[in-house]
Formats: structure tokens, sequence, C-alpha cells
């Protein structure tokens, strides 16, 4: 076991005097994560998850519950965290004023690494994210999606069992992203890290996670692999239609999907069975409503449909 959360409440107490209210951010959250997992975190915003991931690395204290890490009761010791775990945030202004390359030496440095040591790990991060175009440049001079690589670089630099790395793709490009996947997966697979993930992106995380929590007002609803949720709306599929300009709603067949389709923007979502979507598909695609299409597409269950079925069902979930 690399990390053991047990019933962990987290209050915040927003205004001040008679005025102020609380806010349960994390409401008796209990989870498992394994060594050598890549475990995914996965919610709408405000459900708790960075309040829950703040508690891990030793920042915030919870309110009650506990929290252990490797074997160190983490509540009792925070300080310990640090020895432990590398912290990707979701805000990094420390850094900001070094260089990309100072910043992750600097890094490797304070995690206890010797210079020569630090510079040449500095170099391998560099290489390994092709970072090399941006290393001297001052963090805070980068755009949102550079920054958010060098400071994910940063949180590589010198060994740890944990990564926690909360949304550590945001704002980023597909090569940047794709080159931070293969990163987390090299750090598994070669030094058998441990890595926590919080995420809102369903579908980049069915790929990386080999376990979701999914965590909703600041409980964990579902627990278990991808698959494992996805077997949850198993013998569903989605059709998603894209119309040119708008719907032809004259059409009786459109207009008797309107009332049973997800509707954004010019996209329609429709949920059935495989039977019936493809009889759906044979008939928009050989009728008039053909025309008015610009793209469709039929496909199997993701994490997302999971997330999307699981708003409205808070029970029995958890594996
Ligand atoms: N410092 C704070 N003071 C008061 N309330 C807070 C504070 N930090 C978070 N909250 C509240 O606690 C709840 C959980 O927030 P948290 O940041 O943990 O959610 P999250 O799941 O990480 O969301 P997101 O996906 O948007 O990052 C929210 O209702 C949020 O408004």
């Amino acid at each position: 076991m690399c990390c053991a959360v047990r019933d962990v409440v987290k209050t915040y107490r927003v205004g001040r005097g008679a005025g102020a209210t609380r806010v349960r951010a994390n409401d008796g959250i209990s989870l498992e994560v394994r060594r050598g997992e890549v475990f995914g975190l996965l919610g709408p915003n405000g459900a708790g998850k960075s309040t829950l991931v703040r508690q891990l690395t030793g920042l915030l204290r919870p309110d009650s519950g506990g929290i252990e890490i490797l074997g160190h009761d983490i509540v009792r010791h925070p300080d310990r965290a640090a020895r432990l775990l590398a912290y990707l945030g979701q805000e990094s202004t420390a850094l900001d004023e070094l260089t990309v390359r100072l910043a992750i030496e600097t890094t490797a440095r304070l995690r206890g690494l010797p210079t020569a040591l630090a510079r040449a790990a500095t170099a391998d991060v560099i290489d390994e994210l092709a970072l090399g175009p941006l290393a001297h440049r001052p963090l805070a001079k980068l755009s949102g999606g550079q920054r958010r690589l060098a400071c994910f670089g940063a949180a590589l630099a010198g060994p740890r069992p944990l990564l926690v790395l909360d949304e550590p793709t945001t704002g980023m490009d597909p090569i940047a992203r794709r080159s931070v996947w293969s990163a987390v997966d090299r750090r598994r697979d070669q030094d058998g890290a441990t890595v926590l993930l919080v995420t809102h992106n369903v579908i980049e995380a069915e790929t990386v996670l080999d376990r979701v929590a999914v965590v909703d007002e600041g409980r964990v609803i579902a627990c278990d692999t991808p698959g494992g949720l996805k077997a949850m709306v198993d013998g569903s599929v989605r059709l998603d239609l894209v119309w040119r300009d708008g719907a032809p709603t004259a059409i009786p067949l459109v207009a008797a999907l309107a009332g049973r389709s997800a509707v954004n923007g010019r996209r329609w979502t429709v949920r059935t069975d495989p039977d019936e979507a493809r009889e759906l598909v044979a008939q928009v695609t050989a009728g008039p409503a053909f025309a008015a299409l610009d793209d469709f597409s039929l496909s199997t269950p993701s994490l997302e449909d999971v997330y999307l079925l699981l708003g409205g069902r808070h029970e029995g979930l958890e594996k």
C-alpha cells in the first residue's frame, strides 16, 4: 500500500464573524492507493480533489481522519510528506523568477541531490520533456502551457516514490500532454513510482489510469478500474450528430430525436442500445437529414459516460 486515506473530513470557514459560513470540502473520504499504480481522482469543480491532495502533501491539516503514506502518519508528521512525494499543485509561483533549467535544478537540490547529480537529472528531464529551447527563459515569461510543462519537469527532478499531480496537463497542447503521460508511464514502469493524479479530462485519464476514484461533493462515489467503471454503462452506446447550421427539425425523424438528445451547440448526443443506434444511423444517413449533417459518430462508453451516469447516483458504487 502506498497511501491510505481514512475518513478524512475538511471544512473551510468562509467569511468572518456572524456571517461566516462553512464549506465541507471533504466529507469522509476513504481510499487506498496501491504501490506502483497510477490512481486518478476524477470529479467536477469544487468536488474536493485539490483539498484532498493538499492534505496528502502535508500542506493542509484534516479536521479529522487519517492519512498514511508509505507507513508514515502524515496527519501527525506533515513535514515527512516532502521526503516521500513530489507535488505539482495547480499554482506554482515560487519558482516563477527562475529560468526553466534553474527551477528544475533547484528543486532537485532541495530534494537532496548533490550538485553534479542535480545537474545531470535536470539535463535528463529537459531532454525527456523537450524543454531545451525554453531552458534559459524565466518561468514567468513563458506561456501558460509552457510554464505548466516546466513545473511538471521540476516535479520530476529528484526521485520520489510518490508523484502527486493536480491537473498536470492544464493548458498544454497535445504534444506536451503526450510527453507528460509518457514521463508518468516511465516513472511507474522504470522507477516503480506511484502516481496520484487529479484530472477533469476523462478521455485522457482513461488511457493512463489504473484505477479511478470518482469524487463528488466531498465524497468518493465510485472507485474501480476504468474498465470496471465502464462496465456500469455496458450495453449502451453514444450517437453524436453534428449539424451544419442547426438541426432540421421539420424532418420527423430529427424532431423525434430532439426530445431525447443532449444538445450542446450544433452537437446532439443520444445514448441508446447498439441495435437502435445502428438503426438510427441508417435512417439519418439514408434520409433527407443527411444533407444537414456535418459529422456523426458512434462510440462505445467512455469514462465520461460513467461520470455523467454517476452524477445522479451517489450510493453503493464503491469497490
Ligand atoms: N481556501 C479555501 N477557503 C474556502 N473554501 C475553499 C477553499 N479552498 C477550496 N474551497 C472550497 O472547497 C470546495 C472544494 O474545493 P477543491 O478546490 O478541493 O475542489 P476541486 O475538486 O479540486 O475543484 P477543481 O476541479 O475546480 O479544482 C469548494 O466548494 C471550494 O469552493
